[in-house]
């Protein structure tokens, strides 16, 4: 297996360009855009009803943007969406019952389902097999699986027709650690093939180990792109601060702008109250507290003193730490 970081990547795959998707008055997706090159993970991480499924399906063709357009392997969801489902396998967060059913036989009505026959049916379906594991379980009825059996059988039905591009929703939601690791191997293993996989999450750390980037997405909007280390920095370094005075705030924010780590914006925020001051602060909680104590020193009466709630640190926080379930 080849470690994420050394993977090479190719052209993009999957490409989001300034999509929009409304349900009524509610903007489920907001303006994203982002791409994923062949041999690349792209983790899509979001606490619940960020906009990830609703992204996912306009990608599967399941779903039409109401702005905006997306490509597969260079081709449109909203132009050739045949073209795409035929380079795309989507794994939902979610898949149906079958009983009476096995293992071969689900696989085999899949590869069926896209117009495989012969041997390159029976290709497809001893490499789904090999690929997932699930060679020694071929005459098992499905519905006598594990979950994390049923999830690999999810990824073999998705992968059936050899996607270019592979999109998967939640993989990894309800399985226990050891298939978590095994979905993990998998997904790296597909992008080792040059797949390009997208795969969504609302947990940070279930996938920070096999993605090479990552997309922080909430209420819609794709607030940060990079890689986690990346993400990271810019959310431990940088602080919003907000600060009320009693006197003149004007005073405050030139002294505040000789300050070291501190820029003061050119523009004030015009949802920001008469008596208060914004700014960026590179720094800790020990340096804002720092801050605060020279501010008094120097004279300022200081009503208030405040880490700005921001988007960015909120998620971040809340899909590192795994809490929004
Ligand atoms: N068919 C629909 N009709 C109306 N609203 C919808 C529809 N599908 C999604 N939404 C709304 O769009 C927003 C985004 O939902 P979406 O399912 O894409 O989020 P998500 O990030 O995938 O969340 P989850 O992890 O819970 O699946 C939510 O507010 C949701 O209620």
């Amino acid at each position: 297996m080849v470690d994420a970081a050394t993977r090479l990547k190719g052209d993009p795959q999957i490409e989001l360009s300034r999509v929009n998707r409304w349900f009524g008055p509610t903007h489920a997706v907001a303006d994203v855009s982002f791409r994923v090159m062949a041999g690349e993970v792209f983790g899509y991480i979001g606490p619940n009803g960020a906009g990830k499924t609703t992204s996912m399906r306009i990608l599967a063709t399941l779903d039409e943007p109401t702005s905006g357009d997306a490509w597969v392997d260079g081709f449109s969801v909203v132009e050739d969406p045949d073209r795409v489902r035929s380079r795309l396998g989507f794994m939902p967060d979610y898949y149906g019952a079958y009983q009476n059913v096995n293992v071969g036989e689900y696989l085999d009505f899949f590869a069926r389902a896209y117009g495989l026959r012969g041997s390159e049916r029976r290709h497809a379906i001893s490499f789904a097999m090999d690929f997932t594991g699930l060679e020694p379980l071929r005459l098992k009825p499905i519905d006598g699986l594990s979950k994390g059996m049923k999830q690999r059988l999810c990824l073999g039905r998705t992968m059936i027709h050899d996607p270019s591009v592979m999109v998967l929703d939640e993989p990894a939601a309800g399985l226990d650690p050891r298939a978590r690791i095994e979905l993990r191997e998998m997904i790296s293993r597909l992008a080792d093939l040059g797949k390009a996989v997208l795969i969504s999450s609302h947990i940070l750390t279930e996938l920070a180990e096999v993605c090479d980037r990552v997309g922080i997405i909430e209420q819609g909007q794709l607030l940060a792109v990079g890689s986690v280390e990346e993400i990271s920095e810019r959310v431990a370094e940088h602080q919003t601060v907000r600060a009320t005075l009693v006197g003149d705030p004007g005073r405050a924010a030139a002294w505040l702008a000789e300050q070291q780590g501190v820029t003061v914006p050119d523009q004030r925020p015009a949802s920001l109250p008469q008596k208060a001051v914004e700014f960026d602060l590179v720094g800790d909680d020990t340096d804002r507290a720092r801050l605060l104590r020279a501010m008094i020193e120097a004279g300022m009466e200081v009503s208030d003193f405040s880490c700005r709630t921001r988007s960015l640190e909120d998620v971040f926080l809340e899909v590192t730490r795994g809490r929004v379930q």
